[in-house]
């Protein structure tokens, strides 16, 4: 029972006894459902995986933003029937306001870059990592919350920036050794389906919902793809030339099909060509089955694989030039991803590649008895000041306390603060590893 420092215990630490009234119900000490705690070790791990999306994302040149978890629901209140939206974390506040956890963070970042108006130049390079929710019904046992890292750019209408995005992600890939052929990236582009849409003279409102009813094509049978087309008004002519070009996956057979006038098959050969460039063309492939479940994307898709089919989406992205103009800001052309923390750690471990990260702490320092404590508290903060990592013994324990406590934080040297030595200005080095010990002058203490 933690210790009660609501008065009735004192500051001696000793637990204070509940009010004769009321008697301790034990709490549910596990987080809520679908929610992860994030103890020391699982905490390293996370800091060590963050670390690299923020490493990544400024040797790309992109500053870091963040946003509020909770924002107004009318920012994810769109009506393409998207999954996000159905698991939407959201409620009415004291003040009758209806609020939402962000489920993404790609509307918050264009509402700042509305707010920020002319006072921002183009293009903006911008990167975000922030816990993201849903309420999805625990029938599934999955996750209520991730983290994702988004970056973005904002103000650049040429293919240049997604080229630039997934150079980003294969970077991050590499760094933690990953490579070609352990994942890859589905590439294509929502112009596909809009030059098909178009030769059928099917109304652009319906763009959005058509994509979100074909992105669950690898996920419903296919006869329920067709019968939610039909649903929308997509005629089964129309239906069955869509599937059909949602099929290919080669750029030579999209072009044989839209011919080479169109925008899709400009910008999807500008891509690879750009992926040559960038040294990633190992990394990517033609899919025009490849539509990603959110309504704003408008232009070139992708999504990050693993080889072995075993996991889900690693991350995914994309252009969404209208997003900003939705919203009331101006038309500015946008595009970007997000990369989940959770399927990453997932390939990690298929692959064995985890890293070793444990505690570690330069300096152990202890007092032999009760009246050298203040001493052992100083020869801490001397190291300190020289940016040692100090772990400092708090009571007096007896050595084999000391030495277990030592391993368990994989401390390097054993300061001990002693009478005789501290008396000469002394204190007792000893060397974890090597078990050489030796007495130092505190002034030369380093
Ligand atoms: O990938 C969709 C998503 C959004 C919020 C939270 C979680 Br877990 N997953």
């Amino acid at each position: 029972q933690a210790r009660d420092d609501s008065g009735g215990g004192g500051r001696s630490g000793a637990l204070a006894p509940p009010p004769v009234t009321e008697v301790p119900q034990k709490i549910d000490v596990n987080p809520p459902k679908g929610t992860r705690d994030f103890p020391p070790e699982e905490m390293r791990l996370r800091n060590w995986l963050f670390g690299n999306f923020r490493e990544v994302s400024r040797l790309f040149g992109f500053e870091e933003v963040d946003f509020p978890v909770l924002e107004s629901e009318a920012l994810f209140i769109r009506k393409a029937g998207e999954e996000i939206r159905d698991q939407l974390y959201c409620f009415e506040d004291r003040g009758n306001r209806r609020v939402a956890l962000r489920p993404e963070l790609t509307p918050s970042l264009a509402r700042l870059v509305i707010q920020k108006g002319k006072s921002v130049s183009l293009p903006l390079k911008w990167f975000a990592v922030g816990q993201c929710w849903r309420y999805e019904r625990m029938t599934r046992g999955r996750r209520r919350e991730h983290y994702q890292w988004n970056m973005d750019i904002i103000g650049v209408p040429e293919v240049t920036a997604e080229a630039e995005l997934i150079s980003a992600i294969v970077t991050f890939f590499k760094r933690l050794g990953i490579t070609e052929s352990d994942v890859g990236f589905k590439v294509s582009s929502r112009k596909v389906l809009q030059e098909v849409l178009k030769s059928y003279s099917i109304p652009e409102n319906l763009f959005g919902k058509v994509c979100i009813i074909i992105d669950k094509i690898e996920k419903i049978p296919r006869e329920e793809v067709k019968k939610e087309l039909g649903f929308v008004g997509i005629s089964d002519e129309a239906i069955e030339e869509l599937l059909q070009v949602l099929s290919i996956k080669s750029l030579d057979k999209l072009e044989e099909v839209l011919g080479s006038a169109g925008e899709a098959i400009a910008d999807l050969k500008q891509l690879f060509s750009l992926a040559e460039k960038f040294g990633y063309s190992d990394w990517i492939q033609f899919d025009a089955s490849i539509v990603r479940g959110l309504a704003y994307y408008t232009g070139i898709v992708f999504e990050g694989f693993d080889r072995q089919g075993k996991l889900r989406a690693i991350c995914g992205g994309g252009r969404y030039d209208r997003l900003l103009s939705t919203f009331g800001g101006d038309d500015i052309p946008a595009c970007g991803f997000g990369f989940g923390d959770a399927v990453i750690v997932e390939l990690l471990k298929e692959k064995g590649i985890l890293p070793e990260l444990n505690l570690e702490v330069e300096n152990i320092v202890c007092a032999l008895d009760q009246d050298l404590q203040g001493a052992a508290s100083s020869v801490a903060t001397i190291l300190r000041g020289k940016g040692q990592t100090v772990d400092l013994v708090l009571e007096i324990k007896p050595l084999k306390w000391i030495f277990k406590r030592a391993a368990r934080v994989n401390a390097r040297r054993l300061i001990i603060v002693g009478s005789s030595e501290w008396e000469k200005g002394l204190v007792k080095v000893k060397n974890l590893s090597s078990g050489e010990q030796i007495e130092v002058k505190l002034d030369e203490l380093e």
